[in-house]
């Protein structure tokens, strides 16, 4: 016989060791959690002590808990199903949720629960009742205590007795929106993406910042970053402004007036610059790019010394430590990695010099960038001038990039 489950139950993660703040963050996880079933009809959800039991109410599991993978702040989605308080009842039930849950695995165990004190079986007598018929009414299947394949969770509480034996994993991390909020810098890479959504995860939300060039960088580099922002929508508990800068004047100038081994320093510093005042501009305290440490010429060391002096504000770099293919494994788990390998130029790439120097020097740095007496105006302009986008959740950006092929 074929389990129907008819509930989920979404389990928190580090919420338990958050203290003082839980109520607040649970309150924003179930927030994102409404949210995000919106698209689900005739579900209905409740918000216990420490989950959320979703009721599915005959809808496939499937695609609700691949949705519920996306949220940050779940530890864990079970299966589960409702039956009566009732022991032989809940005997059948947890065979049939083992049976489903076997499938090529030897051991199991199971862990009762009786939250219902007035159920006539305790948590230790539940284990011993409905392990012993499972053993007696399976074979080849024997208990392991400590390290079972499969652990049948029965817990009796006054609403019935839920049962359930397989588990997603979720995303991890806080809930989004109990951490503040950071500009991300999108370039349309690989990595600023993940750090994206790797700061999403830590409860942080983000806007996009993109430097973008016309006539030198197209249409399409743009619209590649606003796909990057639309798919990461899906991490953000609804919406993610992107803001787009002009940046072409500016890179002319330092073409014009900058030594060529410097323009690259010279640009990431303005760039920060700008950013900074987006985030006053929208209340943000940080902000957040995909700097790496590495070998070329923007990711050694001292070329982060040289850039970030022209900041106080903390600058997230999530993705610091990582190799190339950690950061690409995670850019395919998290669907952003298709649209960063689409071949369009970067503003960056066009005006780089051939041999930008590995170890630019802070000194120089601030020495050449006077060459640009107008800087501060540029700025100005550059910050005036940018245009806001709003992408949404579930809001396809597809007719815009049609519109353009
Ligand atoms: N045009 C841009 N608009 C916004 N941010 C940018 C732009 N170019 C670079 N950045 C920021 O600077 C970071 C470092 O850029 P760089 O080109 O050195 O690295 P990268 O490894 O190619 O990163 P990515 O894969 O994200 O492009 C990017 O991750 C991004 O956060």
């Amino acid at each position: 016989m074929k389990m129907i489950y008819d509930h989920l139950v979404v389990r928190y993660g580090e919420l338990s060791l958050k203290g003082k703040n839980r109520r607040h963050f649970e309150t924003q996880l179930f927030e994102t959690v409404k949210r995000k079933m919106r698209p689900f009809q005739d579900l209905n959800m409740a918000k216990h002590f420490d989950r959320i039991v979703i009721e599915l109410n005959g809808q496939p599991y499937e695609p609700i808990v691949k949705s519920l993978q996306d949220i940050f702040g779940i530890h864990s989605i079970s299966l589960a199903v409702r039956s009566e308080n009732d022991l032989e009842a809940i005997q059948k039930a947890a065979l049939i949720a083992l049976n489903e849950a076997m499938e090529g695995k030897k051991t199991f165990k199971v862990t009762g629960k009786r939250s219902l004190k007035s159920f006539p079986v305790n948590s230790m007598q539940l284990n011993q009742e409905v392990g012993g018929y499972l053993l007696r009414n399976t074979e080849g299947f024997t208990v392991d205590v400590h390290n079972p394949d499969v652990n049948v969770k029965v817990e009796v509480k006054d609403t019935g007795t839920y049962i359930s034996s397989k588990s997603f994993e979720g995303a991890g991390g806080l809930p989004i929106g109990v951490g503040g909020k950071a500009m991300l810098m999108l370039s349309g890479g690989i990595d600023s993406p993940v750090a994206g959504y790797l700061t999403m995860k830590r409860g942080v939300r983000i806007e996009g910042v993109h430097f973008h060039s016309p006539p030198f960088t197209s249409e399409r580099a743009k619209q590649k970053v606003v796909d990057l922002t639309q798919e990461l929508t899906r991490y953000s508990g609804g919406k993610i402004k992107l803001h787009v800068v002009p940046f072409t004047k500016i890179q002319q100038t330092i073409k014009d007036k900058i030594p060529s081994s410097y323009s690259m320093t010279i640009m990431r510093r303005v760039m920060l610059r700008i950013t900074e005042r987006l985030a006053e501009n929208n209340n943000a305290m940080a902000i957040a790019n995909g700097e790496n440490l590495g070998q070329v010429a923007s990711q050694t060391m001292h070329s982060m010394y040289a850039i970030n002096e022209v900041t106080n504000m903390p600058i997230l770099r999530p993705v610091i430590t990582m190799d190339k293919l950690e950061i690409m494994n995670i850019s395919h788990r998290i669907g952003t990695y298709d649209i960063s390998i689409r071949p369009y130029e970067d503003c960056c790439t066009i005006f780089l010099p051939s041999a930008p120097k590995t170890k630019p020097k802070r000194e120089k740095a601030i020495r050449f960038e006077k060459n640009i007496e107008n800087l501060e105006e540029l700025i100005e302009e550059a910050v005036n001038d940018v245009e806001t986008l709003i992408l949404e959740e579930g809001k396809s950006t597809d007719e815009t990039f049609d519109d353009l092929l």
